[in-house]
């Protein structure tokens, strides 16, 4: 039977896991999904989950375990024969935990940026809030100053983006972010990679992965093989 991939990436707000993640995505055909992108779908449309989620993050607060862990499983259902690239999504243990008893990762990526480079990119960041695309304005600037590539919309700063709001994130990712990294730690699946530029990780990201689909198509072929 066909083994399927699944990953996650995990990092601070800035560390470029959205940028990556479209790497990944194009590079390897991983099914992407953001937790955030999700959210974000989901109170445009008011949908439950998307009404109950949106009192929290207005607060700059995590939504509940339960919700999230309901939407991103609903989620990961349909795409029950598919590789998956999970971003934002665990965010807690208890995430974490719900997630391994239903889909076991072969693979986190955690990325360690200095808080320096974090805070210039975030002060930098610019997004379409409809289809939350990300341009930075020295890295990767939309083609008319201001204005999305695919519809001329605005785009837009968030205010937890700015660098007065970056030291509480960066402090409670880090606290949330512990225990996760330590499971995937003690299940051998977690690699980190630390630098100041996404064009200096990707190459190791890119091999690491080539080799471990690399394995994975191998094993799936000896399973068949009489
Ligand atoms: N498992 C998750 C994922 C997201 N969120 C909420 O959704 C918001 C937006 O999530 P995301 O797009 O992933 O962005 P951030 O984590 O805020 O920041 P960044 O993209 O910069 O990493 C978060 O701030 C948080 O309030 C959450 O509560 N639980
Ligand atoms: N200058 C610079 N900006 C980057 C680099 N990598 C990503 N960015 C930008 O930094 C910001 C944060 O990246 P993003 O992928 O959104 O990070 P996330 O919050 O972890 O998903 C975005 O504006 C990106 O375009 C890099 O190597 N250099």
């Amino acid at each position: 039977m066909a083994k399927f991939f699944r990953a996650a990436i995990m990092g601070p707000p800035g560390s470029g896991k959205g940028t990556i993640s479209k790497r990944i995505a194009q590079s390897f055909g991983l099914q992407y999904l953001s937790s955030g992108h999700f959210l974000r779908e989901g109170i445009a449309a008011n949908t439950e989950a998307g009404v109950m989620a949106k009192t929290y993050i207005e607060r700059g607060m995590l939504v509940p375990d339960p919700v999230m862990t309901r939407l991103m499983l609903s989620k990961l259902e349909q795409l029950s024969s598919h590789s998956f690239l999970l971003d934002g999504f665990p965010r807690t243990l208890a995430q974490a935990q719900a997630l391994n008893n239903r889909y076991q990762l072969d693979l986190v990526i955690s990325l360690n940026i200095p808080y320096e480079t974090l805070k210039e990119r975030l002060s930098d960041r610019w997004i379409h809030p409809r289809s939350g695309r990300v341009y930075n304005m020295g890295f990767n600037p939309p083609q008319v100053e201001g204005k999305d590539d695919v519809t001329g919309e605005p785009l837009i700063q968030q205010d937890d983006d700015k660098p007065e709001a970056l030291m509480a994130r960066l402090r409670h990712y880090k606290e949330v972010a512990k225990p996760v990294i330590d499971l995937y730690k003690s299940l051998g699946i977690l690699h980190s990679f630390s630098g100041t530029e996404t064009d200096r990780i990707w190459p190791y990201i890119n091999s690491l992965l080539s080799n471990k689909m690399h394995t994975l198509a191998q094993d799936a072929h000896q399973s068949q093989t009489p």
